[in-house]
């Protein structure tokens, strides 16, 4: 027997005793009846056994996926298996599987060979030898494949990258998946930060940086179980398609409850808002569907702050929204005697008093609440004081107009009356184009996304920020699109600045909103507070795609944030030119011979959202099962996809097929939207083309 089929042997055997072990437990935790009944100590072990018999149904299709053989200075070598979850010996209560995020699991994805292997425990740094490093597949409790990727006793080096190559050569389905088994040690670092820091990660497209930050989320509930809630914490992304495209990854990992929603869903349920801007699907077609309005809007030299969405997630315009409020604080109370009824009076001086003194500590919209409270208090005490029956009733009635006539002699004080009052008192500083367009629409009853910084941010410094308005840890996904204001303002809701902030300047395509720098980010928090990270490696894609992708990165996008392969190769990008007449047969043509492949998922990426309309029906009518994706698509179904090449940022299909590559589609300001597009593929590219290809694709190409 070789030494690979011994080792084989070995796992089978360890698998069967585990899955013995694990059978037994559940089998047992299912025989005791569900608890239904009123007792609450009753109802909490019921709640721990059903987590449990959840955890032991997870382990049962895989208990583990690593085995690291390690010897703690001065001890004997263990031979620890590693899972999603830890699974303990009911007899001894010793664990059998170590749960991934456990310390000494590190060292399962730090340890890349050497005498020197240590990692980071509660109690200090534990130094050690490491003797192997193994990946297993399990899959429905059958174990599919052994890998070492260190083995001590072996001659050759470390082999960690096949295993890799392996899993990332599969093809995908319509769902991000966990990378338990493989978490490259640079994103290992970023998954284990400590909690109180506002992480800022810049990763090149297929870096991980998603599933990056979802595991993540797992590590910090495992960490600081004591201190934090899944339901506090929350995952923004772009559109409702991302949320449903990463849904199973957190289950995956055995995590449920954390919040997964867009900035502008989060804000118009805070805010009460009853025209809630829908994401920025309008905004999007809007800035991608017409090729010459964009063409026109580039070029006219209007940069950064004179875009709406720009200057309304900048820091200038929060200085002016804090100016504004602060001289609005002192001309709350109107300036008057309260008289209920003839006689009876509450003088100015007293209300102020309670306004400007006693309830100072709360925000001012509470303190109007609060004082307009007491004073109806006041009112009752005196009508007590009534002569008689007909004078009660007389001054009750009396008091009750006043009361109403007197409160509306104060601001309005919810957060869209003060930005409406704002935009009409034109506070210096904002441009008035800018004041003129949000005043018509807000007119109308509308309310748009570029807006919801400012308003949650009136709502946070005028509103009491209530405990379950706030989170333990936000991760803000493709983080490249948020504003600098948007960030400041979610700080105010989030414990000691726990953020996980990530993104790729690369893939800033939307030039109306968004940062250009890291900088914008970084400088909202205390240099102590804060820590950044670059992702590099590219775990997407073939060798040949990110190499082309590169191309697009520095003769269009002109940066150096190059990505670095994974050593994984496969076809050359394919550059196709098919004449203009010839152009929707060739489309199906290529779609044909792609889906010659094994590929699950393929998209057709078009410019606009219209060209991918009108392709989608030719492309149906000739009988393909193809499905359109517009901005307002809630769920990514895989398959055949055709979409515009702006709605494809986040997502990945095997086999991906960019129409229309030319000048006219993919001008110098398009570099980074093709670069979007391209990265989406894993194994195959095609980028179809009538006219000119533009000049930054040529030299990719070459
Ligand atoms: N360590 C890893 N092991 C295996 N697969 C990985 C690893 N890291 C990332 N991947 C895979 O790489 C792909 C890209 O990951 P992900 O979507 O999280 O990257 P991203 O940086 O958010 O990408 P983009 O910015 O392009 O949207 C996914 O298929 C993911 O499973």
């Amino acid at each position: 027997m070789d030494d690979f089929q011994s080792a084989y042997q070995e796992e089978k055997q360890r698998l069967d005793d585990m899955l013995q072990m694990v059978d037994s437990q559940l089998t047992r935790l299912k025989s005791i009846p569900v608890y239904t009944g009123q007792d609450f100590t009753e109802q909490m072990l019921e709640a721990h056994r059903e987590e449990s018999r959840q955890q032991l149904a997870r382990s049962v299709r895989e208990p583990y996926f690593g085995r690291l053989d390690f010897a703690e200075a001065g001890k004997n070598k263990s031979e620890l298996y590693i899972g999603k979850q830890g699974v303990y010996d009911p007899e001894s209560s010793k664990p059998v599987v170590i749960d991934w995020r456990a310390p000494v699991a590190s060292l399962f994805y730090s340890f890349t060979g050497g005498d020197d292997a240590s990692y980071e425990a509660p109690e200090g740094v534990i130094e050690g030898l490491v003797y192997l490093k193994r990946n297993l597949v399990i899959r429905q409790g059958i174990l599919e494949r052994v890998a070492d990727t260190y083995n001590r006793e072996s001659e050759g080096p470390a082999v960690s990258d096949e295993f890799l190559v392996y899993r990332l050569g599969e093809n995908k389905d319509n769902r991000l998946r966990d990378i338990v088994s493989t978490i490259q040690a640079e994103q290992d670092l970023i998954i284990r930060a400590a909690k109180n820091t506002a992480l800022i990660i810049q990763g090149v497209a297929g870096s991980g940086k998603t599933t990056v930050a979802l595991h993540r989320l797992a590590f910090l509930l495992y960490q600081y179980k004591e201190q934090i809630k899944a339901e506090r914490m929350v995952i923004f992304a772009p559109n409702h398609m991302f949320i449903d495209y990463i849904s199973e990854v957190l289950p995956e990992l055995g995590v449920g409850d954390i919040q997964q929603s867009t900035f502008a869903d989060w804000a118009a349920r805070l805010l009460d808002l009853e025209n809630a801007p829908q994401d920025d699907a309008n905004e999007l077609t809007r800035w991608f569907d017409s090729l010459d309005h964009r063409q026109s809007v580039t070029h006219s030299g209007k940069e950064n702050l004179e875009y709406p969405g720009r200057f309304k997630g900048s820091m200038a315009f929060k200085s002016i929204l804090d100016g504004y409020l602060d001289r609005l604080e002192p001309t709350c109370v109107p300036e008057q005697d309260f008289e209920p009824w003839d006689g009876a009076k509450l003088p100015f001086s007293v209300i102020a008093d309670w306004f400007n003194g006693e309830y100072r500590h709360y925000p001012i919209a509470r303190r109007k609440e609060r004082v307009l409270a007491r004073i109806h208090r006041w009112i009752e005490m005196e009508l007590k004081k009534s002569p008689s029956a007909a004078a009660l009733k007389e001054r009750k009635k009396k008091a009750q107009q006043r009361e109403k006539s007197y409160a509306k002699k104060w601001p309005e004080l919810d957060s869209l009356a003060i930005y409406k009052r704002l935009m009409q008192d034109k506070p210096d500083g904002i441009p008035s184009s800018i004041l003129k367009e949000t005043r018509s629409y807000l007119k109308e009853g509308q309310v748009k996304e570029e807006d919801l910084a400012a308003l949650l941010y009136i709502f946070s410094r005028t509103q009491e920020i209530e405990g379950e308005m706030t989170f333990d840890h936000v991760v803000i996904d493709e983080a490249q699109d948020f504003s600098p204001f948007q960030v400041a303002v979610l700080d105010r809701f989030v414990k000691g600045h726990s953020f996980t902030i990530l993104g790729d300047l690369s893939q800033a395509i939307h030039y109306y909103k968004g940062i250009q720098s890291w900088e914008e980010m970084q400088t909202l928090f205390q240099p102590e507070d804060t820590a950044y990270y670059a992702l590099t490696r590219s775990y997407r894609s073939t060798m040949e795609i990110i190499d082309f992708a590169n191309g697009i990165l520095e003769r269009g996008v002109g940066t150096d944030l190059l990505a670095v392969p994974v050593f994984r190769s496969g076809e050359p990008v394919n550059l196709l030119k098919i004449t203009e007449r010839d152009r929707e047969k060739g489309i199906a043509e290529t779609l044909t011979k792609v889906l010659g492949g094994s590929h699950r998922t393929v998209a057709l990426l078009t410019r606009t959202m219209e060209e991918a309309r009108e392709l989608h029906e030719t492309l149906a009518a000739k009988s393909f099962d193809i499905h359109l994706i517009g901005g307002e698509q809630r769920q990514y179904t895989g398959g055949i996809s055709v979409l515009p090449a702006y709605l494809s940022k986040g997502l990945e299909f095997d086999a991906v097929i960019l129409t229309d590559v030319d000048t006219a589609h993919y001008g110098v300001h398009d570099a980074r939207l093709l670069y979007v597009g391209c990265t989406r593929a894993l194994h195959e590219l095609w980028l179809l083309h009538g006219r000119e290809l533009p000049q930054y694709v040529h030299s990719a190409a070459e």
